[in-house]
């Protein structure tokens, strides 16, 4: 008679109070160049191996990665000790910012490491092989060159934005009501190209130092470290930090200063009303509270301010119980919110396609972690570069590529576009120097 084969077992248990990897900083307990990641201010998982892994695309990519998911959990068998959000089964996600073209990547590592609260916990997945830690490899001297979108490019496709959206333009009109784009988000790339291989762990160090408050993620060579929360789902309790409007440290002008001019900037304000309203309206069919605040305060990070709303809400409750509202479900509800897409979505997305003139991949698209119960964290995937060729150890070097944006409204000024966008990038390219 044929036997099924057992079922795999994922197994949480806490790590005592005389193992090293008790105290140790997550990132340092990263054992290769492949790792995941989503650590904020010493907290969070990190992940390596992998144990099973989905690749999706397309418009129902958040349906097809929830739905395998769902049934990856279905088929093992838990045995957790530790009981908080993020122990026993553990998958990070990163999708695509566009339907098409873009990959994204569910990925369920071998072994997940996590710290919340004073609890040190590790989850493995069946018998995940053990190797040395091998040492973070450095990758010398960094090159920049121009990506698919030069500065230049990047320039002349804002400032025909800032046209379109204008008073006489035509705000390209195409959105299925008619509608015209009232705020569109535009964004180009760097290549960096580095002397010697590039290890994820070592960008991933240089920005948590450096970005505490921001979450340093990786995720199938995407690594960053984001200041915004897309969403975040603790059982029935909802959170997101949206950020939208945006200045730089400048020589001569204090942080007060910026921070003040950035509250009273109707420009800045407007683009941020518009990416708090796109996540409220598409949040509220699922909650039964949902609190947005009136006016948005300043998140100051060393490269930029931010002007930033924290929303939180309820889910109703039959919603978090029969699975409408897992996290990866919500995802595709709320994303692309303004912050990353535009006003009205479908056209701003369609104007980004006629404008950008690049594959965004998986940058400005959510990242982050989720569990069996349907909870965890999305950021959406700012300030980060997409390894593309980590070169060989003891032989070429590495390549990623760079990314960042910013929101246009019809007062935006293309010059300060880009000098706006290569404040967004310093975050990685002083990880890539080594500042860190
Ligand atoms: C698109 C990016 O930033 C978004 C998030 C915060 C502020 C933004 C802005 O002020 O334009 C953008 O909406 C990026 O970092 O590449």
């Amino acid at each position: 008679m044929a036997t099924s084969p057992s079922p795999l077992t994922v197994r949480t248990v806490a790590i005592p109070e005389d193992d090293p990897r008790r105290t140790a900083a997550l990132l340092e307990l990263l054992p290769d160049r492949s790792p995941v990641s989503w650590v904020r201010g010493g907290e969070g998982l990190v992940g390596w191996g992998c144990a099973a892994r989905l690749d999706t695309s397309g418009p129902e990519r958040f349906a097809a990665a929830d739905a395998w998911w769902h049934s990856w959990c279905e088929r093992v068998e838990v045995h957790d000790e530790v009981r908080l959000p993020g122990t026993g089964p553990v998958a990070f996600t990163s999708f695509a910012f566009a339907d098409r073209p873009g990959d994204s990547v569910v990925v369920v590592p071998e072994v997940v490491v996590g710290s919340r609260d004073g609890v040190r916990w590790i989850t493995t997945v069946g018998q995940p092989s053990t190797a040395p830690r091998l040492p973070v490899g450095e990758p010398g001297a960094v090159r920049y060159d121009a990506g698919a979108v030069s500065p230049e490019r990047y320039r002349r496709s804002v400032a025909e934005a800032v046209r379109i959206l204008g008073p006489g333009g035509s705000g390209h009109a195409i959105g299925s009501d008619g509608e015209a784009v009232r705020k569109v988000v535009l964004a180009h790339d760097l290549l960096a190209t580095t002397a010697e291989p590039l290890d994820a762990r070592y960008l991933l160090g240089n920005l948590a130092a450096r970005y505490p408050g921001c979450w340093s993620f990786a995720v199938d060579g995407l690594v960053g470290a984001t200041p915004e929360l897309l969403l975040e789902r603790t059982g029935r309790r909802i959170r997101s930090r949206v950020l939208a409007g945006t200045t730089w440290p400048r020589p001569g002008v204090s942080a007060d200063e910026l921070a003040s001019t950035l509250l009273g900037s109707a420009k800045d304000l407007s683009e941020h009303a518009f990416a708090t309203e796109s996540l409220a309206a598409e949040l509220r069919p699922f909650c039964g509270e949902l609190a947005v605040p009136e006016r948005p305060e300043v998140l100051r990070l060393r490269n930029v301010l931010h002007l930033a709303s924290h929303i939180t809400g309820e889910l109703h409750e039959h919603a978090a119980s029969n699975g409408v509202a897992a996290l990866l479900r919500l995802a595709a509800a709320v994303h692309p919110s303004a912050a990353v897409g535009g006003t009205p979505t479908p056209a701003a997305v369609s104007l980004i396609g006629r404008l950008e003139g690049m594959d965004r991949g998986r940058y400005s698209g959510p990242v982050g972690w989720v569990d069996d119960a349907g909870n965890g964290e999305l950021g959406i995937a700012l300030r980060c570069a997409q390894i593309e060729d980590g070169g060989s150890p003891g032989g070429a070097g590495g390549r990623a590529r760079l990314f960042a944006g910013g929101g246009i409204v019809a007062g935006s000024d293309p010059d300060l576009e880009v000098a706006e966008a290569a404040a967004k990038m310093l975050p990685v390219r002083e990880a890539l120097d080594g500042l860190g």
